[in-house]
């Protein structure tokens, strides 16, 4: 599956495994990721999403297989490519004694003086930037944790659980600009959630983790309205 057409995908991994101690924590997962497609992680709780996720961005290493971000060995992105990617995790930690705009500002130092800074995505978060990371509220931080990965614009965007504490308006709002970023930068876009709502509303592909393996792939147009959700459950309960 290739929507943009073109034949490079910005994501390549084969055969990941990934071990914690003695616990086999991914099996054999291969997925590719192209220029302007959103795909949807769905997975039930322990499935091993964040751990794939983590993985693919090199915070973690996986013990088997291969991944490739912009044709590179993710043990060998070198800085350009590395800037282009975007990350954000789960729960959003650390940094808690700064205040907002003295991190921005730190993360800012990473990316070329010429990096465009998204004012929009900025405005959306509507953040009070004299404010310490500690005094922040969940969703306030996951708002920061947004701004922080996507305020430079990557090709590669990697989101585990993003809207989790967001707000009704804030998770529908910020669903349109990660729509709107994926078409103006091409980017590619790989993002889990337990809302399956809000993933059939922008996602052209749904990957479904279970036990550690990608045990389906549905291209969004081989669905009805709804059906995702419930054929990701009906799937996860047989195969429990
Ligand atoms: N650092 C770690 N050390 C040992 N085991 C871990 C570690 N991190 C995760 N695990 C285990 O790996 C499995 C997968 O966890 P992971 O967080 O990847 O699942 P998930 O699909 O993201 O779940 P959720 O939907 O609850 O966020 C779980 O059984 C978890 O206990």
């Amino acid at each position: 599956m290739n929507p943009s057409g073109q034949d490079t995908a910005l994501l390549r991994c084969r055969s990941i495994g990934k071990l914690y101690g003695e616990a086999q924590i991914l099996r054999d997962v291969s997925l590719d990721l192209y220029p302007a497609e959103i795909v949807a992680l769905l997975g039930p709780n322990g499935a091993g999403k964040s751990t794939l996720l983590t993985c693919l961005v090199g915070l973690i290493l996986a013990n088997d297989g291969d991944i490739e971000l912009f044709g590179q060995d993710i043990q060998q992105l070198d800085t350009q490519n590395r800037i282009q990617t975007g990350f954000v995790p789960q729960e959003f930690s650390g940094f808690s004694w700064m205040r907002v705009k003295q991190l921005l500002k730190l993360i800012a130092g990473f990316y070329p003086a010429s990096g465009r800074h998204w004012k929009k995505l900025e405005d959306w978060a509507d953040l009070d930037s004299s404010k310490k990371v500690q005094e922040l509220s969940g969703g306030q931080r996951q708002r920061l944790a947004i701004v922080l990965a996507m305020r430079h614009r990557p090709r590669l965007l990697i989101l585990d659980e993003p809207v989790s504490q967001l707000d009704p308006q804030a998770r529908q709002d910020f669903l349109s600009l990660l729509q709107e970023h994926a078409r103006e930068q091409e980017a590619a876009v790989l993002l889990s959630s337990h809302i399956v709502s809000d993933l059939e509303r922008i996602c052209s592909r749904f990957l479904v983790l279970h036990h550690g393996r990608i045990i389906a792939e549905w291209p969004r147009e081989t669905l009805q309205p709804g059906e995702a959700e419930s054929r990701f459950l009906a799937m996860t309960r047989d195969s429990n």
